[in-house]
């Protein structure tokens, strides 16, 4: 039997960085389609800011293994809408998977493959549990980078499709100064 070694490696609490992880970075650019509001999009795709930076250590894809990554999400947005991950359900999509936020404020929307969706504000300290099927995107509704740290099987792998072409049937955005879930107009069953 040939075994793995474990690991412990130290989180920058402050700027959510995994030493030695795999460093993914998404702009604006990437995220062509995902906000509402086009013109408020093409505006600030001239700045074309980072959207979000995910450090990821994985392991091959096998089934009982995990995979864990913190994801930096910047504050920002685009019209009314709050900046947010692009959202995926897994490949293997009955995967669950467990979120514990670090640092800044915000929330996951999770969603069912029926368009049933449901928000869970997060805070540092905040956990939570994305049961299989289900979804999932984070929103950073404050003014300062939301940081948390994401726990998921090896095997589960990411299916972004559906959300790329049909978004999340609910929105974030502020109103009057608040943080509002709100139906998306754009949303296609
Ligand atoms: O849910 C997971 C892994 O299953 C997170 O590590 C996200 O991958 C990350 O927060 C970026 O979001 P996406 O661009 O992948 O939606
Ligand atoms: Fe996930």
């Amino acid at each position: 039997m040939e075994y793995k070694n474990p690991l412990g490696v130290d989180i920058d609490l402050e700027t959510g960085v995994i030493p030695g992880a795999k460093k993914l970075v998404r702009r604006l650019s990437d995220l062509k389609g995902y906000f509402v509001d086009e013109k408020a999009y093409e505006e600030l795709l001239k700045e074309n800011p980072v959207v979000y930076e995910v450090y990821a250590v994985e392991q091959e894809e096998k089934d009982g293994d995990l995979n864990f990554a913190t994801t930096v999400l910047y504050p920002g947005k685009v019209g009314r809408e709050f900046f947010f991950t692009k959202g995926h359900y897994h490949s293997k999509a009955d995967r669950a998977e467990i979120y514990y936020g670090i640092k800044g404020k915000g929330g996951m929307l999770l969603q069912t493959p029926e368009g049933k969706a449901e928000w869970i504000e997060m805070k540092p300290g905040t956990v939570v549990y994305v049961p299989p099927y289900w979804a999932h995107r984070t929103v950073n509704t404050g003014d300062e980078p939301f940081i948390f740290l994401a726990v998921y099987p090896a095997d589960a792998g990411h299916d972004y499709g559906s959300i790329a072409e049909k978004g999340f049937s609910k929105l974030v955005v502020e109103e009057n100064g608040e943080v509002r879930i709100v139906d998306n107009p754009k949303w296609k069953e």
